[in-house]
């Protein structure tokens, strides 16, 4: 499936889940024919429990409900939630479970984050449905309306039909699902396109990104909470830093959920602030939301432009070429620049010699990892 643009979408954007989780619910609770839920996290526990309980109870009422879930993002979701889903009416596949094939297959992973409710209304972000969201890690989501809709439906259709999926939910059940593109034409809006990637074999995000980062004119603002990119993506952000476009970085500073790939991260900062980046850590929680915008695109979804992402997983993300929605994106990366602590090059230049280590080794280990094939 190619990535197409598409005019007249509405797109809403809804930071902290204190705002996208109640209008995910919300759409939810009003679904009248289907709901596709494609997700790489889901753990037991209480928001795991708030979602089987929403989506069971939509199946009760009639509507269709396919949860996809990634097989090894998904591990942590009890036998008893999984049976509870499944008797209430949920149809249940995973994506790629892991097993005795090769490295490479098993690494592969499906990190999407989708739903889509009666093909009108569907929402992407870094979410997952884990606990940490409900407080412990920042986080925001789209809320997407128009043409667009239908493509992500489209992803979630093609996999959950394909011989990566496995489970006890019917693979044809996606082949019956009514057709609603008729009602996505005509209104007013944005432009916005879904795209995606699967890992090395279809790279479309990754190359988007390096065209963007390349013709920035005048900002570049860059949100992920695991900053270990390609050496050709490094390249291209120093290189705008250095002909005069606004380059920041939003990473997690001392609340993360892995300190080592901050570490990794890290041993990058000097270069960068070199150039002229200018780095924001994150101080109040784990910020996990994964969001760029260059001059009027904005980018937004499931990739955290690291090489492992780009390399291996099944990523999609929304990109939207709007001078409003990209302004709207430009004042919630500066409300976060505001809750940041601004790395400092002369003193990041005096760090002292444990951190340094810390960098190299976290930081040869990254560069062994992104050689695996
Ligand atoms: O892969 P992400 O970006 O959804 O983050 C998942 C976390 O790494 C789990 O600890």
């Amino acid at each position: 499936m190619k990535s197409v643009w598409r005019e007249s979408n509405q797109f809403t954007l809804l930071p902290e889940a204190s705002r996208f989780l109640p209008a995910m619910f919300k759409v939810v609770s009003q679904a009248q024919d289907y709901i596709l839920v494609e997700l790489y996290l889901m753990e037991s526990g209480k928001l795991a429990t708030r979602v089987c309980n929403a989506l069971i109870a939509a199946a009760q009422r009639g509507v269709t409900v396919l949860l996809l879930l990634d097989g090894y993002g998904a591990m942590g979701l009890s036998k008893e939630d999984r049976h509870r889903l499944e008797a209430g009416g949920v149809a249940l596949r995973f994506f790629n479970p892991l097993g005795f094939h090769s490295l490479a297959r098993n690494l592969s992973r499906d990190h999407r984050k989708i739903v889509v409710v009666d093909g009108k209304v569907a929402f992407t972000g870094g979410f997952g449905a884990v606990d940490e969201f409900l407080q412990a890690w920042y986080e925001i989501a789209i809320r997407i309306q128009g043409p667009v809709v239908n493509d992500w439906e489209r992803l979630f259709r093609q996999l959950w039909d394909s011989r990566l999926t496995r489970g006890t939910g019917k693979t044809w059940l996606v082949r019956n699902l009514p057709d609603t593109s008729a009602a996505q034409r005509g209104e007013e809006g944005m432009r916005g396109r879904v795209i995606w990637g699967r890992g090395y074999r279809y790279q479309a995000i990754r190359h988007s990104l390096y065209q963007r980062v390349s013709s920035s004119r005048q900002r570049l603002w860059l949100c992920t909470p695991y900053f270990v990119p390609t050496f050709t993506l490094r390249l291209r952000l120093t290189r705008a830093a250095r002909r005069g476009v606004d380059v920041r970085l939003l990473l997690p500073g001392s609340k993360n959920d892995h300190p080592g790939v901050r570490y990794a991260s890290q041993r990058f900062y000097q270069r960068m602030l070199k150039a002229g980046v200018r780095i924001f850590e994150f101080q109040p929680t784990f910020i996990h939301a994964k969001f760029v915008v260059v001059d009027d695109w904005v980018s937004l979804g499931s990739c955290n432009f690291d090489h492992w992402n780009l390399h291996w997983n099944l990523e999609a993300n929304q990109e939207i070429e709007d001078r409003y929605l990209a302004d709207e994106v430009g004042e919630l990366f500066k409300r976060n620049f505001a809750s940041s602590a601004e790395v400092n090059v002369g003193e990041w230049a005096k760090r002292p010699y444990p951190q340094r280590i810390k960098e190299w080794l976290y930081g040869t280990l990254d560069s062994l990892l992104a050689r695996l094939r």
